[in-house]
């Protein structure tokens, strides 16, 4: 027994996603199926699955849901923010050009710019560690420029080592490390690989986290890697990009207000924080219609 299902798949940066349009009916898969629909060989494959809904409130235009390729449905998504808004004007569900959307984490304001990028109001950063949510209980912060780095214990193939992060949550959980720690200033030759998945799964991170590996280049540019919570290193997060400049700016690598470059392996991000508590994060970038398709998709799985 299968279902026959339509989608989109769309790119931003490299990050790419399998979008299912639920504004005129409910859809509700179950974890198996989605990984079965981001599987790169028995299925389409998505780094995410956006499912894309009614508005939940009259305050916005729209709602959607991020699943990642685990089978996790998870509050955030830069990238398919970005994408989203693309997919809703090419499928005339809206003649807007500035949408708001409801997504686990909050309310977003997205713009589609004239060339062809988007720009995404994110929100203020989450800095409280508990609410990343981070333990750092048993721990002291090292200050700097009046943000914290936390060292904790990773136990890497050999054993275990300390591993120096920021914590911020962009509605979804982000520890971003300077790749200068690991003897590198080369973010190609980071330790991503090895210490990404150690990272994600800490028992410090109660939700798991996403794993940013950042190079700073100048104080408005930035080399990134992230390994993604629940599903590895992509070619680039949106919000991991986003926690990025918030922690370099915090730590005072990085300047405030400015426009910051943020190199991904699969395009440039570009993120303003002006580095206050309350000051929004907005991130511009990329957002591709790749192709549209059906699939099969098995009733139970
Ligand atoms: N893996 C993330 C969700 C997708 C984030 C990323 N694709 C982006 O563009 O922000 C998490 O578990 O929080």
């Amino acid at each position: 027994m299968t279902m026959r299902l339509r989608f989109t798949k769309m790119q931003g940066a490299g990050n790419d996603f399998v979008v299912l349009d639920a504004t005129r009916a409910p859809l509700d898969l179950s974890p198996a199926q989605y990984r079965f629909l981001a599987d790169r060989r028995f299925g389409v494959g998505a780094d995410q699955i956006l499912i894309v809904g009614p508005a939940p409130t009259p305050d916005v235009d729209f709602g959607y849901r991020i699943v990642n390729a685990d089978g996790g449905e998870v509050e955030h998504c830069g990238n398919g923010a970005r994408c989203f808004v693309r997919y809703v004007q090419d499928a005339g569900l809206t003649t807007k050009n500035v949408v708001r959307v409801a997504v686990a984490g909050g309310v977003l304001e997205l713009r589609a710019l004239d060339d062809g990028r988007v720009t995404v109001d994110m929100g203020a950063p989450i800095i409280e560690p508990a609410q990343v949510p981070f333990d750092a209980s048993g721990l002291r912060a090292r200050e700097l420029n009046g943000g914290a780095l936390w060292t904790i214990d990773v136990a890497d193939s050999a054993n275990e080592r300390p591993v120096e992060l920021a914590v911020v949550s962009m509605g979804n959980p982000h520890a971003v490390m300077n790749i200068a720690q690991f003897d590198t200033q080369d973010v190609d030759a980071a330790p991503v690989a090895e210490l990404g998945p150690k990272v994600e799964a800490h028992p410090r991170f109660p939700r798991r986290v996403n794993a940013g590996f950042m190079q700073i280049v100048s104080p408005a540019e930035i080399r990134l890697r992230v390994y993604e919570r629940g599903v590895g290193e992509t070619l680039a997060c949106g919000t991991g990009a986003c926690a990025a400049v918030v922690a370099g700016v915090r730590l005072g690598w990085l300047r405030a207000g400015a426009q910051i470059g943020v190199h991904t392996r699969g395009g440039l991000l570009t993120i303003e924080w002006g580095g206050g508590a309350s000051d929004p994060v907005l991130m511009t970038g990329p957002a591709t219609r790749v192709f549209e398709g059906e699939i099969e998709l098995p009733a139970t799985i």
